[in-house]
Parts: structure tokens; sequence; C-alpha cells
């Protein structure tokens, strides 16, 4: 990824896309408003693959049309490769390459033809197709036609119709939906190849958490419309607390040493003896190495079978951010109704 020096030293990195306060709205067909983007800010980091998550309806779509220029923001600005969006849309649109909704492709034709036919109205050749087929590792199925593809292949296709355009920014809208572990772990490889290979930045939205994590650089989470995380992902694992496990014969000593300084073990029962998750009471520091639990243990010959210390995953940092978010909805709510 690429960076740029901050004025306190640290290396931050250089933002290829800024979205700051947009709002959009669109009118149902009951003639009621549906708020899709509620003051959505978020920063899309050059030479990254960034994960846009969230559940359905967040506004993960919505945010990307608009970048797209599909969608016209309601107010807020967005800047890309440091224009102005929609001003300069024109500009920004030949740097990006994007699949939302789907591929739209001829079913009667072959792949390479579909893609040729895509090629001449970006001034593209043959080598390009053929360039972005292999890239896609559609090159040995080219010449068979679309309709016989697999969902996973039409994924593929479609990434490779985005990419003919040679982009420095690719959007792909969920392009994992649908697709069996093997094709998800091919469009996972792939999407770090651009990045790695051809130094492209990639936006894929997902609701899928676990897909998300294994492919990304940075996390955007989104929720009824705004970002509630913005970060990278070895930051978003730092922020995270650890979970320390101690397996034990004799949980209720153990229970009742841990306690007295300060650290609360709920006990779930093994085979053999307990198995204690330890949490830290208020104002107490994380157990992040579990050598101070371990220690208090022993020296009251409380000796631990097995003592694990579990990282933070994403799952848990998501859950934290939207109950998090959640909550300081409800206090808005709560006092705005006083
Ligand atoms: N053209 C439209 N007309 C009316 N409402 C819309 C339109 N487009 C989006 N919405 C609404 O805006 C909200 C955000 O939708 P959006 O498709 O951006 O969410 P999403 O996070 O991409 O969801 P999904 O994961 O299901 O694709 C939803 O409530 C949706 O129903």
């Amino acid at each position: 990824m690429s960076t740029t020096a901050t004025v306190n030293g640290g290396e931050a990195p250089e933002v290829l896309v800024r979205f700051d306060q947009v709002f959009k709205s669109f009118r149902t067909s009951r003639g009621r408003r549906q708020t899709a983007l509620d003051g959505f800010s978020m920063s899309i980091p050059k030479g990254a693959v960034v994960g846009l998550l969230g559940p359905n309806g967040s506004g993960k779509t919505t945010a990307l049309k608009a970048l797209l220029g599909l969608v016209r923001p309601d107010r807020g600005t967005i800047t890309a490769f440091g224009r102005e969006l929609p001003a300069e849309q024109r500009f920004v649109a030949r740097r990006m390459g994007a699949l939302i909704e789907g591929p739209a492709f001829t079913g009667s034709l072959t792949g390479e033809h579909n893609l040729r036919l895509l090629a001449e109205l970006h001034g593209a050749g043959r080598d390009e197709v053929a360039d972005v087929l292999d890239l896609v590792g559609l090159d040995r199925a080219a010449r068979r036609s679309y309709s016989g593809y697999s969902l996973g292949m039409k994924q593929r296709l479609g990434v490779a119709a985005a990419l003919i355009s040679q982009p420095d920014l690719l959007v792909l809208d969920e392009p994992m939906n649908g697709l069996d572990p093997e094709a998800v772990r091919h469009m996972r490889e792939l999407l770090k190849r651009l990045r790695d290979e051809r130094g492209m930045t990639v936006v894929v939205s997902s609701h899928i958490l676990a897909e998300v994590e294994l492919v990304s650089d940075w996390v955007t989470i989104v929720r009824n419309g705004r970002v509630i995380c913005d970060a990278s992902v070895p930051e978003l694992l730092g922020r995270g607390t650890s979970r320390l496990v101690v397996r034990v014969h004799d949980a209720a000593t153990a229970q009742s040493v841990l306690a007295e300084h300060g650290y609360e073990a709920v006990a779930a029962v093994g085979t053999t003896g307990a198995e204690l998750q330890v949490e830290p009471s208020p104002g107490r520091p994380t157990p992040s190495d579990g050598s101070d639990v371990l220690r208090l243990l022993t020296d009251r010959a409380v000796y631990p079978r097995e003592l694990i210390v579990e990282s933070a995953s994403l799952e848990d940092i998501y859950v934290a951010a939207v109950r998090a978010a959640d909550a300081a909805t409800t206090g808005r709510e709560t006092r705005h109704g006083d």
C-alpha cells in the first residue's frame, strides 16, 4: 500500500477516494422517503483491498453507485483521484472499472467474444482481452459459450470486463455472492494478485464478514447509511481485546483466586475439569499474554492444564462496533425524546 508521511512522523495511507458527509434518500413506490446514505464518510486508501462491510440495506451499493456516477447524492462531497464528483466524473470514470449488480453478457457468444465487443468500446485490442482472460483464469474457457459458464466463471468474466480498461481502481459489489467455496477462493486470490502485481486499489462490498477478513487490508463497516468503523485490518485487530481461556481441574479455587485479584472467570464445564474464560474487571488491564493470571494461580498451587490467549477476530470487532453504534443511536434518541 502506498503511504505518505504525516506531520507526526508516522505513515498514513495515501487516500484515493474520499466520501465526506454524503446523504442520499430515495422516494419509494409508496411515496415515502427511504434514506440510503445518512452522512456517509469514508476514505479508500491507495493500493489496498478495501472491504465494505454491512448488513443488507445498509447503503453499500448506493455508496458505490454514487462513486460511479450512477446515483447522485443529495448532499456531501466525493473526491476521487484528487477530483471532485460529479463535475469530474469523466476523468474519474476512465480510471475505474466496476462490477455492480451482476454482469450482462450475451449467452450465445463465447466469453472471449463478449469481451471483444466490450474492448472495442474502450479502444482496447485482442492483447488486452487475452491478458484479462488470463488474469481471471478463463483463458482455457475463453472459446466456450457464456451460457455454459458456471456462476463463478460468469463472475470472473464480469471482473475481466471491469479490467478491460486497465483501471487503477476496481469496484466490485458483492462479487462472491452465490459462489461455491472453490470459486470464492479463486476470487480472493485474484483480488490479491490485482493488488500485488498490478498495484490496483480494489473495493469489494460484502455482507459476509469472513470473506472480507481474508482478503482485505482495510475495512469499512456501514450501518444504516453511516460508516461506523473505517480502519486498517491490523489496526482493528489491535484494538480488539484478546480473550483468555484457562483449563483447570479445580474451577472453584481458580475462580476465587482470580476474583481476589480483580478478574472475572466465567466457567464452561468441559469433559475433565473446567474451562474458565477470564475477563478483567473494570479498571484492570486485559490479561493480554496470560502471564499475570498464570502467576496468580500457580502462587496458590492451582496449576492450569492449558492456558490459551485468543486474539479478537474481526467478527468480535464488528459486533462491538455495531453495539456501540446502536447504543449511541439509542442515546441520541433518548436525549431527543427528553
Ligand atoms: N432506487 C431505489 N429506490 C428506493 N430505495 C432504494 C433504492 N436504492 C436503494 N434503496 C434503499 O436504500 C437502502 C440502502 O440500499 P443499498 O442497496 O445501498 O444497501 P446495501 O447495503 O447495498 O444492501 P445489499 O447488501 O442488500 O445490496 C435500502 O433500504 C434500499 O431499499
